[in-house]
């Protein structure tokens, strides 16, 4: 568990995790001498040897006075180590974050990060503050101890040493034993709270539906699991602790019942005898206590095993061979992309206009939100390789990419503060002129006028404060106040009436007059004014030209125009200016 905390620790905190090792070892070394000081200390009292009886007395206060001062230090010492090591993994973690393809924020996956930064990684804290201390101590008190004894009275020393040689392996199954019953209850638990907090989320639709079996048998299964697997703890764990218990009072009993045969066989003086039973007694107390230690071991060590996890993810591969692209034409060749062991992207390969305006077109399911996710390396292809101003997206540095794209994803995402913060992420130097501008191009300027704060006015964790339609147009906002030369927007209109998305269109066809626009809609009627149209069916560019040629002949471009039509999205006006220049 210590080497694996270590693996994970950033070199400063590594070091400090090792100082508190060294200083709660030094501490029960020092336990471990006071204690083994009583012998020498009784025999020589008992042949009246006063000088000696006085040095021994002072070694025993010394290792004491050692033992007292290096434990509060280092106990003081390692409260700060846990609470710099929690900021610690909270950085290696928020790194190792920046460095993984967007494709891994799923909402199950930020879910249960959440739970990793929230709940993990303060369990951790506990390492340095309470665990290590038990831990180093029962291996330190013990050895210390029985090489003592083994110098001063051999023969219990070597009993000793068998009693700790065959209570080690028991204390090691006993802990596998219960931690793997544990592992199982707490994956248990976790199960059925989500699937109690997916009910509460469902009422609305399961009030509305009448009782829905399916959820609730997911419920009542997740729960009896739970219940199942606190007895398999109960029943399997339980004997494997008091296995442990057994051993450590079967070692006490062995070795009080040599130390008595070896003083009435007067192989060691009678008056010895309460100085050897405090020593076994010492020796075997930490161990003892490590069973008592376990619990919280194995949820930190279950806490580790969640931070491991996300920071054992593949990273997007950093740049072999950095460049920073001249122009800023989009070009996919021959792309393929696998998701999850399924392609999801054959050998897609076309050029977009710059400046222009692409629309993405096809059947839910096609691909489009993968395609125009490879140009901000939402992940990478798996063949092929799609380029900006032809450099390849994975050759130009993160930084570089990150104000070359600026990026609208389907789902929305607002964090608590104002109306300004949240559409400056992208631009934060950007005035209140220029915000005036985003909210016109993207229909906010009747929203931030009719709040009493403007620009000011919070909006709520998430945007709570905002309709979905307002929190939609605050995010096109941020992306279109960003001054990237190439503007990626995932239906951007999903949420929005008819006026609004009307609006937001012809903000794509404005920002289209110097940026290269790629818009992903379901609406093929609402793309005449594209310049160019990719049609994607199954994963495969099923057409690609300018939307007035594309009407002009049966394929897959009019049966989509013809379905949109049917469901009442069509729109006047086509264009024919020609495809990709
Ligand atoms: N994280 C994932 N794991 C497994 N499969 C995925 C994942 N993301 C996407 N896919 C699959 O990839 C395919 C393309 O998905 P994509 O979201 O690109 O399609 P889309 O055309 O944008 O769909 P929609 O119009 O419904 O948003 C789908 O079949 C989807 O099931």
């Amino acid at each position: 568990m210590i080497t694996r905390l270590l693996a994970v620790l950033p070199p400063q905190h590594r070091r400090d995790l090792r100082r508190v090792i060294t200083g709660f070892a030094v501490a029960a070394f020092a336990q471990g001498l006071a204690a083994l000081a009583l012998l020498p200390l009784l025999q020589a009292l008992v042949e009246g040897d006063t000088g000696a009886a006085w040095w021994w007395l002072a070694a025993l206060l010394l290792a004491s006075a050692v033992f007292a001062a290096v434990r509060a230090r280092t106990q003081a010492a390692a409260f700060s180590v846990g609470a710099r090591l929690s900021a610690g993994v909270h950085h290696e973690l928020a790194d190792a974050l920046l460095r993984l393809p967007l494709a891994f924020f799923t909402p199950a996956r930020t879910g249960a990060l959440s739970q990793v930064a929230g709940r993990n990684v303060p369990a951790l804290m506990s390492v340095p503050a309470h665990l290590v201390r038990p831990l180093v101590d029962a291996v330190v008190v013990p050895a210390t101890v029985v090489l003592g004894l083994l110098v001063v009275q051999w023969r219990l020393g070597l009993v000793a040493l068998a009693c700790g040689l065959l209570v080690v392996p028991v204390l090691r199954w006993s802990t596998r034993a219960v931690e793997r019953f544990d592992a199982a209850r707490d994956g248990a638990r976790a199960e059925a709270s989500s699937r109690v907090l997916e009910f509460a989320r469902l009422q609305p639709v399961l009030r509305s539906t009448g009782r829905d079996a399916h959820g609730l048998g997911q419920l009542d299964a997740a729960l009896v699991a739970e219940h199942d697997a606190d007895r398999r703890l109960l029943l399997r764990g339980t004997p494997a602790l008091l296995a442990t218990a057994a051993a450590v009072r079967t070692a006490l009993l062995v070795l009080l019942a040599v130390v008595v045969l070896l003083a009435t066989g007067e192989v060691v003086d009678a008056v010895l005898v309460p100085g050897l039973l405090v020593l076994v007694v010492r020796a075997l107390e930490p161990l003892g206590t490590v069973g008592e230690t376990g619990a919280s071991l194995r949820l930190a060590s279950n806490a580790l095993a969640g931070v491991e996890e996300v920071l054992a993810e593949p990273a997007l591969p950093a740049p072999t061979a950095p460049a920073r692209p001249s122009g800023h034409r989009i070009a996919f060749r021959d792309v393929s992309v696998q998701v999850a062991g399924n392609t999801v992207l054959h050998e897609v390969s076309a050029t977009l206009p710059h400046p222009g305006l692409t629309a993405v077109v096809g059947p839910s399911g096609a691909g489009k939100s993968t395609l125009v996710g490879l140009v901000q390396r939402a992940l990478d292809v798996t063949a092929g390789g799609v380029s900006i101003g032809d450099v390849d997206v994975r050759q130009i540095p993160d930084e570089d990419l990150v104000d070359l794209v600026s990026y609208a994803s389907q789902d929305v995402h607002l964090f608590a503060g104002t109306l300004a913060d949240n559409v400056r992420v992208g631009a934060p130097d950007a005035g209140t002129a220029d915000l005036d501008r985003a909210a016109e191009l993207t229909g906010l300027t009747e929203l931030v006028a009719g709040l009493p704060q403007g620009w000011d006015s919070p909006v709520g964790p998430g945007g709570a404060q905002l309709s979905g339609g307002q929190r939609q147009r605050v995010a096109l906002a941020r992306t279109v106040l960003k001054p990237a030369p190439v503007v990626v927007l995932d239906e951007p209109t999903s949420a929005l009436d008819g006026i609004s998305a009307a609006v937001v269109r012809a903000t794509a066809r404005e920002l289209a007059r110097e940026r290269s626009v790629l818009l992903v809609t379901h609406r093929v009627g609402q793309v005449a004014e594209a310049d160019h149209v990719l049609v994607l069916d199954g994963g495969r560019l099923a057409a690609a030209g300018a939307p007035g040629e594309l009407a002009g002949v049966p394929g897959p471009y009019r049966r989509l125009l013809d379905a949109d039509r049917r469901s009442g999205g069509w729109r006047l006006g086509t264009r024919t200016r020609s495809a990709a220049p």
